[in-house]
């Protein structure tokens, strides 16, 4: 089953030379959904992973997401790549994130159906970047996350400095506690292959619930 184009709502967009991107995980309230797609952002993300406290498909609107125009990423744990497809159509996800153990080869099934990958990485005290090559050929982008107790949303910071070596073509986000407490840190990061951010529960008021207040402070901040 391949994703019909006419279905996609908006494009996963390319790393920007002006700017980091940002991807706002997490969201499920549909007029928090709304409030955040006004916000100069570039992602949205949402989370199809049943034990998540940011589960998101018994309350998004469909209707909403297949036609807001910004892209959509829906994030999946060790999810059937059928499922994924399914999903992804249902909800007219532009892309789709795995977050849990998902093999190069799942990841190139989907690719290879349309659907572009954020493959997300755990990252505790060392990161083996030579694992992640085989990765690199079907994936749009790396998330790297801090590696924690749940798949995600764990809202702590990993050693950012474990990327000074990155040296494979595909671009990243860099994500796990990402929020106001870094954002001047965040603002003046360089490293290679950093394509922007991905913030999840250090932005908002409760699990699922942004805060567009907090947002845009972050947001003021990351960009000067
Ligand atoms: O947020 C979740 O509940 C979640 C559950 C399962 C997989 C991924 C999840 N979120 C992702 O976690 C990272 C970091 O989040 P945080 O900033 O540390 O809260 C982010 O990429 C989300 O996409």
């Amino acid at each position: 089953m391949t994703m019909p184009a006419d279905l996609r709502t908006a494009v996963l967009p390319a790393p920007r030379p002006d700017r980091p991107l940002l991807k706002v995980c997490g969201l499920k309230y549909p007029a928090n959904v709304a409030a955040v797609a006004t916000l100069p952002v570039d992602m949205l993300g949402f989370i199809f992973a049943p034990k998540s406290p940011r589960y998101a498909p018994t309350a998004l609107d469909a209707a909403q997401l297949r036609t807001l125009p910004i892209a959509k990423v829906g994030v999946f744990v060790d999810e059937k790549p059928a499922v994924v497809r399914r999903t992804a159509l249902h909800f007219g996800l532009t892309a789709v994130q795995l977050h849990g153990q998902e093999t190069p080869e799942e990841c190139a099934e989907l690719a290879a159906a349309g659907l572009p990958v954020l493959k997300a990485i755990g990252v505790g005290e060392v990161l083996n970047l030579e694992q992640l090559a085989a990765y690199a050929p079907h994936c749009a982008y790396f998330v790297f996350d801090t590696a924690g107790p749940a798949a995600g949303g764990n809202g702590v910071s990993f050693d950012w400095e474990l990327l000074r070596g990155y040296s494979l073509p595909t671009p990243y986000l860099l994500a796990g506690g990402l929020g106001p407490a870094n954002a001047a840190a965040l603002r003046h990061l360089q490293l290679p292959g950093l394509a922007g951010f991905d913030v999840n529960s250090r932005v908002e008021q409760a699990p699922g619930l942004k805060d567009t207040g907090l947002l845009q402070s972050f947001i003021g901040e990351l960009r000067g």
